[in-house]
C-alpha cells in the first residue's frame, strides 16, 4: 500500500528524512498552490503537511476525500479548521517543541531592536544620513516586561528578559503563584499586567477567546509610552486599535512578526516610524525548521505504521508511560464495543464504560474512544475512527460516561462496557489474562470465558434438556463447526445463554433457523 503525502508549504529537506526513509510513502512537494489548485489536487492525498501559510479550510477538508492526517510543522494550528478535521476523522498533529527557542530568541531580538530603534536607524543610515539625535532609545534594565501567555515560548522569553535585568510580570490562566515564585516573576490578571508593563509581549495562541485581546480598551489600561511586541499571532492585537494608539502617542512603539492578514505588505501600520516588523520569521531558523519538520514527519510515519502519534492536536495526548499501560487494551476495548453493537437493533441512548482495577489509575479516554468506535462501526463502518468517535456519538445524541474504581472485582483489570436503549441495558466485560491474552468474562449477568476473536454466536434460551443439542445438530446440518462452547444460566429451568465460537460466519437465514428452534429466544451473530 502506498500513501501519498502532499507537502504544501516549504519544509526543511533535512527535516523530512523520516518520510523519505519510510517504505510506502510517496511525497509530492507543491508549495504556493492557489486555493483552487489545492482544492483540485488534495483529493488524491492521504496526508497533508503545512506550515502557517496554507489555509486548510473546511472546504479543503471536504474536498480531501482520502485525507487521514494533517501535519503542521510548527505550533499554531489556527490555519487549520480543527472542527472540520475532527468531524471527518482526520487527525491533526503539530510540532510544539521544535521552534520554541527560535520564537523566543526572535522575540528578544524584536524587543531589543524596538527599545534601541535599530531598524529605523539602519534605514536612515542606508539613506545616506548620519543621524544620532532621532534614535534615542530606552534601556531594558529595570523596566517591566508584561508577558501575556506563559507557555513554552512565553516562559523562555521571561527567562531571557530576566537576563536583561528586566522585571517580569505575567498572566496565563495556568500560572499559579507558586510557579511564578519559582520562576522569579510576578503574576496577576491581564489587567494587572497591562497596567504594570513598560513592554508587553504576547504569547498566546490565536483562539476565539484571544482574538482582539489587545483592543482599544486594553490600550487604555496601559502606561503611556508602552511598547508592544507580537511574535505570536496576528489577530490577537486589534491592528486598527494599535494604529490609533500609536498615532495618539499612547503606544511608543510596536514590533510585529505576525499580522491579521498575511502576507502583510500594504498596511497603514507599516507607514508609522514607531513600528518595526518582520514577515513572520519567528520560527525561521535552520535549527527550528529542521526540528519541526522531523517531528511532524515522524508522526506521519508513526501514523501510517499504525503506531501512536506523539503530538496529536485533536485528540488528547497520552504520555509514553500511560500509553504503555493502556495500549494492550485497545483491541479489547474496541471488541467490547463491537460485541455490544450486535446485542441490540434499538437506538443506543447511553454508553457507560467502567474501568476497574489497575486501569482506573490511568487516563483511559483513548480506550473509551475505542469502545465507542466499536459500537458505532456497525452502522458507520470505516467512517468512524479514534478522532471522530466522540464527535459522532454526540451527533447521534449518545451520552458517553466513563467510570473508574480501583477495586478489580477479582481481576487485575476489568473493562465493563454497557449500552442503554429505551428498553434494555446490555453489558459485556473483558480483561487481559496474564500470558493468555484477552477474554470476555461476563455478558449481561452471565459469567463466561471467551476469547474475543473470530465468529461468535450468542444465544439466549430456556434452561431445558435438549436445547443445547438442538443448536449443535442444526449447526452440524449446516456444516458449521463449533470450536468452543460456554453455557450459563440464571436459575435452574430459567433463562440461560450459550456462547459459541464457530469456524465460519453464519448467514442471516441460518440465524433465523436457529431462532425457530424450540426453547431458543434470541440468536446474535458477532464477528470480532
Ligand atoms: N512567530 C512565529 O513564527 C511563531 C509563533 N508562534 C505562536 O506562539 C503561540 C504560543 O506558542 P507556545 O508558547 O509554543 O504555545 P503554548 O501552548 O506552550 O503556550 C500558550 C500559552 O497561552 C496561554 N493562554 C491561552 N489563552 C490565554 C489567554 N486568554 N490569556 C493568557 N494566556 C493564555 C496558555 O495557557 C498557554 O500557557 C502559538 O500558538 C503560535 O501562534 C509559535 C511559534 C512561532
Ligand atoms: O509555529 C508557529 O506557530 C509559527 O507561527 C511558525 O510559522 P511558520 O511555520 O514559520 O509558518
Amino acid at each position: 500500500m502506498t500513501y501519498h503525502i502532499l507537502i504544501a508549504d516549504p519544509l526543511s529537506e533535512e527535516g523530512i528524512y523520516p518520510l523519505r526513509q519510510a517504505d510506502g510513502l510517496e511525497i509530492t512537494i507543491a508549495t504556493d498552490l492557489s486555493k483552487e489548485d489545492l482544492l483540485e489536487r488534495i483529493k488524491g492525498f492521504d496526508a497533508l503537511l503545512v506550515r502557517s501559510q496554507t489555509q486548510v479550510t473546511r472546504e479543503v477538508i471536504e474536498a480531501a476525500s482520502n485525507l487521514k492526517i494533517i501535519g503542521r510543522a510548527g505550533v499554531g494550528v489556527d490555519n487549520i479548521d480543527l472542527d472540520a478535521a475532527t468531524e471527518h476523522g482526520i487527525i491533526v498533529v503539530n510540532a510544539p517543541d521544535g521552534n520554541t527557542n527560535s520564537a523566543a530568541e526572535h522575540t528578544i531580538a524584536m524587543l531589543t531592536a524596538l527599545a534601541r530603534k535599530i531598524p529605523q536607524a539602519f534605514n536612515s543610515l542606508k539613506n545616506g544620513e548620519w543621524d544620532r539625535k532621532s534614535f534615542i532609545g530606552v534601556e531594558l534594565k529595570n523596566k517591566t516586561l508584561g508577558v501575556i501567555g506563559l507557555g513554552r515560548i512565553g516562559a523562555e522569553v521571561a527567562a531571557r528578559a530576566k537576563g536583561q535585568r528586566m522585571n517580569v510580570i505575567a498572566y496565563d490562566p495556568f500560572l499559579t503563584e507558586e510557579k511564578a515564585q519559582k520562576m522569579g516573576i510576578g503574576f496577576g490578571t491581564v489587567g494587572d499586567v497591562l497596567k504594570a508593563a513598560d513592554f508587553i509581549t504576547i504569547h498566546t495562541p490565536l483562539l476565539k477567546e484571544t482574538r482582539h485581546l489587545i483592543n482599544e480598551e486594553a490600550f487604555a489600561k496601559m502606561k503611556d509610552g508602552v511598547q508592544i511586541i507580537n511574535c505570536a499571532r496576528g489577530g490577537i492585537i486589534d491592528e486598527d486599535a494599535l494604529y490609533g494608539a500609536i498615532v495618539s502617542g499612547k503606544v511608543a512603539g510596536a514590533a510585529l512578526d505576525v499580522f491579521e492578514m498575511e502576507p502583510f505588505v500594504d498596511h497603514p501600520l507599516l507607514t508609522l516610524p514607531e513600528v518595526i516588523a518582520t514577515p513572520h520569521l519567528g520560527a525561521s531558523t535552520v535549527e527550528a525548521q529542521e526540528s519541526v519538520a522531523v517531528d511532524v514527519s515522524q508522526d506521519v510515519v508513526n501514523f501510517f505504521k499504525g503506531e501512536a502519534v506523539r503530538n496529536p492536536v485533536n485528540l488528547p495526548s497520552v504520555s509514553k508511560e500511560v500509553m504503555a499501560k493502556i495500549a494492550p487494551f485497545f483491541d479489547l476495548a474496541e471488541k467490547l464495543g463491537i460485541f455490544l453493537s450486535r446485542m441490540t437493533d434499538e437506538a443506543i441512548e447511553e454508553v457507560n464504560i467502567k474501568y476497574a482495577g489497575e486501569l482506573a489509575n490511568y487516563d483511559v479516554r483513548a480506550l473509551t474512544r475505542n469502545t465507542v468506535k466499536g459500537i458505532l462501526k456497525r452502522n458507520l463502518g470505516n467512517h468512524v475512527n479514534d478522532v471522530n468517535a466522540k464527535f459522532l456519538a454526540e451527533r447521534f445524541d449518545i451520552k458517553v460516561n466513563e467510570h473508574k474504581t480501583t477495586t478489580g472485582k477479582g481481576f487485575l483489570h476489568l473493562i465493563t462496557a454497557e449500552i442503554v436503549t429505551a428498553k434494555f441495558t446490555h453489558r459485556v466485560a473483558g480483561t487481559l489474562l496474564n500470558g493468555l491474552g484477552a477474554r470476555i468474562v461476563k455478558v449481561d449477568d452471565y459469567v463466561v470465558d471467551v476469547v474475543p476473536e473470530g465468529h461468535l454466536l450468542f444465544i439466549k434460551h430456556k434452561d431445558q434438556p435438549g436445547a443445547i443439542g438442538r443448536v449443535g445438530t442444526l449447526l452440524a446440518q449446516k456444516d458449521i463447526n463449533i470450536a468452543t462452547m460456554q453455557v450459563g444460566r440464571s436459575t435452574v429451568g430459567g433463562d440461560a445463554i450459550m456462547m459459541l465460537t464457530i469456524d465460519n460466519r453464519v448467514e442471516q437465514t441460518e440465524i433465523e433457523d436457529l431462532t425457530e428452534l424450540e426453547d431458543i429466544y434470541e440468536v446474535k451473530a458477532i464477528d470480532l
